[in-house]
């Protein structure tokens, strides 16, 4: 059985904390067989577990555990990844997705798609990655009380262009440097950007999205000094007709949106910049989410 969740680009600009979009880059999961002990096969690096300290086996067992479940083997997996680390394309929350998957297919828990997304935001804390992971396409989500409610709509025609700096950003981290308030003028003004941005979003007005995306007030401007490759990007972007720029997810990767018309143009800018050293993915939104193949 093979296990495959999609990448996310969380926020969007002003969509804070609650839009994403999944994209075509991939963590897999394959189970090889019953073993003595949990394995984790993989070539991710020294610093991902290959034991039960892996997040994907403690997402496992905290489902396990709300479910009152107890497996009676232990298994041989394989784990690839083609999303990079720490860079705000949602690596944590494409294991937690395969982490719960891994849960209900093994326990046999027949878990709905809402059980799904009820836990994998208990897990991650807020919807914005994991909602588009499990759904697919663009998702917008909020949580309170413990309850997710989340809209999957097309997200409308576009080439994304994905900068990804070549150093790690924690979400933990960028998180830090926000501000724990803002004024009552502030938070409204700031939610009606983001209501703005949803309404374009949802009647396929990408020229007036990708402007209104860039207004953000909730974490760009406070998480711009940590990325300075997302004013540099941006420049770009105005000067050769991208659609709009913002900061994915926590950073530092940066998503561009554009018109296949411009994406080379684009492409030429970026890669002739000197002062950003990164790798450059030119993707395509995921229309699915979580696949199970068996
Ligand atoms: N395939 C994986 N297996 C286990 N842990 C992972 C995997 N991918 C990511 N992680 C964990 O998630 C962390 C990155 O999460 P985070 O800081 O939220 O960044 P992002 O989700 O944007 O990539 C990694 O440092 C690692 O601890
Ligand atoms: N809304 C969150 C999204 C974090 O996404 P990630 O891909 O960086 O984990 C935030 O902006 O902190």
């Amino acid at each position: 059985m093979k296990i495959i969740v999609p990448a996310t680009s969380a926020n969007l600009g002003a969509g804070f904390d609650s839009i994403g979009i999944a994209v075509n880059l991939y963590l897999t999961v394959e189970i090889l067989g019953i073993s003595n002990s949990w394995y984790i096969e993989h070539d991710l690096g020294e610093n991902i577990p290959t034991d039960e300290r892996n997040l994907l086996l403690t997402t496992l067992t905290e489902v396990l555990s709300v479910k009152n479940v107890v497996l009676s083997e232990k298994y041989h997996l394989k784990m690839t990844s083609e999303i990079p680390l720490a860079r705000g394309l949602g690596s944590s929350s494409s294991v937690i997705i395969a982490g719960i998957e891994l849960a209900n297919q093994l326990a046999q828990l027949n878990l709905t798609i809402d059980d799904k997304l009820e836990l994998a935001t208990q897990i991650e804390g807020h919807p914005d990655n994991v909602a588009p992971a499990l759904l697919g396409n663009l998702v917008i989500a909020t949580t309170s009380n413990h309850h997710t409610d989340a809209v999957c709509a097309q997200f409308p025609a576009s080439k994304l262009l994905a900068f990804v700096p070549n150093y790690e950003l924690k979400t933990m981290d960028s998180r830090k440097v926000l501000p724990e308030q803002l004024t009552y003028k502030e938070a409204v003004s700031a939610s009606s950007i983001a209501n703005v941005l949803t309404a374009n979003l949802l009647t396929g007005d990408l020229l007036s999205a990708g402007k209104i995306m860039e207004r953000d007030r909730f974490h760009e401007p406070y998480r711009a000094n940590l990325v300075p490759e997302l004013a540099i990007l941006r420049k770009i972007g105005r000067a050769h007709g991208a659609y709009g720029t913002y900061l994915s997810g926590a950073g530092p990767t940066i998503m561009m949106l554009c018109a296949d018309e411009v994406l080379s143009v684009l492409t030429e800018q970026i890669h002739q910049d000197k002062q950003l050293t990164g790798q450059l993915y030119s993707l395509e939104i995921d229309k699915i989410g979580l696949k199970t193949e068996h």
